[in-house]
């Protein structure tokens, strides 16, 4: 059996030699040429999996070590009998992280306290229930969108138009798929109240970055539509801008390579059920008041000095990324 690994997942080498040939390239280097011979595909987001990747390929599973899968045609592979199988919910504890990083940053610059403002969550699955049930517990008033929960369960949920309105700060945790390209445009900005800010670690093409530039918002991104080419306006006159590393906690990439692992294990009948990197320190996990948050978080992230970086040398988006240190979640 041979396994085409992306050679910046953390904790994996050396795991599965003792049953396939493994061989770990960049994931943006994978090539149809690479995959001729692959059984299985390990991948993060920078590997486009699609016809022209995989037509000639014998490839039976693509384990994506990552929450979002827009960088694989589903379609495609399902009509070609190939599997696909993602990391859900894996670094949603590093998204919140990154998500009360921000607030305690935007509301030391701007001077308020959460109770003083509404925040509104649009996509309320893995990331966006965290972040609501953190932030309600920090004493944010939080309004949520999320139709297609609220068509299956009923929650409660208001529409876009209505969480745009009502928002001070409104966070966008959606996947990125045809009903949310771009969903935040010109027509969404208009609905909201002039000094809002936008939030975005979800996918950069979710929002229309040329119309956030014309729309008198405040914005903090931490991903980009045409990453790792950055608009240099929105880059310059962002709040907070960081290179799409929201989700790079120590515990979110462990999770995501043990639930990669889970995958090759089942599909393949290996004897790794239930391996986790043992190397990966636990996370600890416990309620954290907005007190504490702002006492500590300095210490563990420092967003505003990592944006500070991105603005200053914007070329070196992809190896901030790939030389990351990735981040202890402690709560
Ligand atoms: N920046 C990062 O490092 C990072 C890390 C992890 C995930 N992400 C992105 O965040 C996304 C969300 O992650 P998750 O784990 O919460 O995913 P999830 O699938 O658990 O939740 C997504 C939620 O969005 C809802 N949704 C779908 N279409 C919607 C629409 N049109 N309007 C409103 N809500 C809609 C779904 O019903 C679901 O509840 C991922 O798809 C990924 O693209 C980014
Ligand atoms: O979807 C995800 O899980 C995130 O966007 C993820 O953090 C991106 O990670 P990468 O592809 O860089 O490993």
């Amino acid at each position: 059996m041979k396994i085409i690994a992306d050679s910046a997942i953390p904790f994996l080498r050396g795991v599965l030699e003792p049953f396939a040939e493994v061989e770990y390239l960049p994931g943006t280097a994978i090539s149809a040429a690479d995959v001729r011979n692959a059984d299985a595909l390990v991948i993060r987001t920078r590997t486009r999996c699609d016809e022209k990747l995989l037509a000639d390929s014998r490839v039976k599973l693509i384990a994506t070590a990552t929450i979002g899968f827009d960088h694989i045609d589903t379609a495609w592979c399902a009509a070609h009998g190939i599997e696909v199988t993602t990391a859900a919910g894996c670094n949603a504890r590093g998204v919140l992280q990154w998500v009360g990083a921000a607030l305690v940053h935007l509301s030391r610059t701007q001077g308020w306290q959460p109770a003083e403002r509404t925040l509104g969550i649009v996509g309320v699955g893995h990331v966006g229930s965290l972040v609501k049930a953190y932030a309600e517990g920090w004493g944010f008033r939080v309004v949520c969108c999320d139709p297609p929960r609220e068509e299956r369960e009923r929650c409660g949920f208001r529409t876009l138009e209505e969480v745009a309105r009502e928002a001070d700060i409104l966070t966008f945790h959606t996947p990125l798929d045809a009903s949310t390209r771009h969903m935040a445009d010109s027509r969404l900005f208009g609905l909201m109240k002039p000094g809002a800010i936008l939030i975005n670690s979800s996918r950069g093409e979710v929002v229309d970055g040329e119309a956030l530039l014309r729309s008198g918002l405040g914005w903090a991104l931490d991903v980009w539509e045409h990453e790792p080419h950055l608009d240099p306006a929105l880059l310059e006159n962002a709040l907070l801008a960081t290179p799409h590393i929201a989700g790079y906690s120590e515990q979110g990439k462990a999770n995501a390579t043990a639930m990669s692992v889970a995958s090759l294990a089942r599909r393949f009948g290996l004897p790794l059920e239930g391996w986790y990197p043992p190397q990966a320190a636990p996370a600890r996990r416990r309620p954290i008041s907005w007190q504490e948050l702002c006492r500590t978080i300095g210490g563990a992230y420092d967003i505003a000095s990592e944006s500070r970086s991105l603005k200053e040398r914007p070329g070196d988006f992809e190896s901030m990324r790939d030389h990351y240190a990735y981040r202890r979640e402690y709560f």
